[in-house]
């Protein structure tokens, strides 16, 4: 069979010509779709020991394995043979242990016992992930945030930023770059001005890409009400008055508002009535 030399990239590059590494992925990838990668900085002794832990799972004797074998593809840490033992036609030559590794809490109680090097998987996966997302950083930086989606929960938020791209607001389900304007803030209404206007001024979702060219710096400034502040729709500023939102003590969205943003709900949804 002939050979296919994939392009062999020197990772090294990282610090001393990173334009040139990004030309040389950007090429490979286009081209191949695969490349090897060498002077990755995962150390050696990593690699050697993932693959030992693979060698000697492989090689326990079959009563210490049967434990792990399932055909239930939703179960964590499984080793299964072939992809579809039961509904296959032609079963394939190949037995895996699958043994996810990310968030490590979630997994670690569900790996093998034995062998007792598995333990030391961990740190190679932890080296990997942030490898991969410094390979992703480089290919397609906007793929990275600096900041994800959000609205900030405060009254108002005044943000002077460089002459750097990154800040990109959501309008109309599209997000929109902020073209920066030299000695200019940037002005941005948050949660509890949408809220005290009755929804007539709005708090918009908001996010951070990063750039593989410069650094950028921006200096918020948030104005929040005190935390013990009562807060609600206010009647003066509203005519035609039918409050959209339920009175609050400020702490308190506050701390639904850091759980409601993680979980990518609107962290207003809560605090409306239901009409
Ligand atoms: O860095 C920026 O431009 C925006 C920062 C931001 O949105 C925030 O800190 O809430
Ligand atoms: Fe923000």
């Amino acid at each position: 069979m002939e050979k296919l030399n994939i392009p062999v990239i020197d990772f090294h590059q990282l610090g001393t010509d990173k334009a040139q590494l990004i030309k040389q992925i950007t090429e490979a990838a286009k081209e191949f779709g695969f490349f090897q990668l060498i002077n990755h900085g995962v150390p050696d002794n990593l690699l050697h020991n993932v693959m030992n832990v693979g060698k000697e799972f492989f090689e326990l004797p079959s009563e210490d394995k049967a434990s792990l074998y399932s055909e239930d593809a939703r179960q964590s840490c499984r080793l299964y043979t072939s992809i579809d033992y039961v509904r296959e036609q032609v079963h394939y030559w190949r037995d895996t242990l699958r043994h996810p590794c990310h968030p490590l809490e979630e997994h670690i109680d569900f790996w093998p016992q034995k062998p007792a090097s598995c333990r030391g998987v961990g740190s190679y996966s932890v080296e990997v992930r942030k490898l991969s997302l410094c390979l992703l950083d480089l290919i397609y930086p906007s793929l990275t945030l600096g900041l994800p989606k959000h609205s900030d929960v405060n009254l108002i938020t005044l943000l002077l930023q460089e002459q750097v791209h990154g800040l990109q607001v959501l309008k109309d389900e599209q997000w929109l770059a902020v073209e920066p304007v030299p000695n200019a803030f940037v002005v941005n209404i948050g949660h509890m001005l949408q809220i005290m206007s009755n929804g007539k001024l709005s708090s918009a979702d908001h996010r951070v890409v990063t750039n593989n060219k410069v650094s950028r710096t921006a200096v918020t400034s948030f104005k929040h009400p005190s935390s013990t502040y009562h807060i609600e729709p206010a009647k003066a500023l509203v005519m035609d008055f039918n409050p959209l939102y339920q009175a609050f003590i400020y702490k308190d969205f506050v701390s639904t508002y850091k759980t409601d943003t993680e979980e990518r709900v609107s962290p207003l949804e809560r605090y409306k009535f239901q009409t």
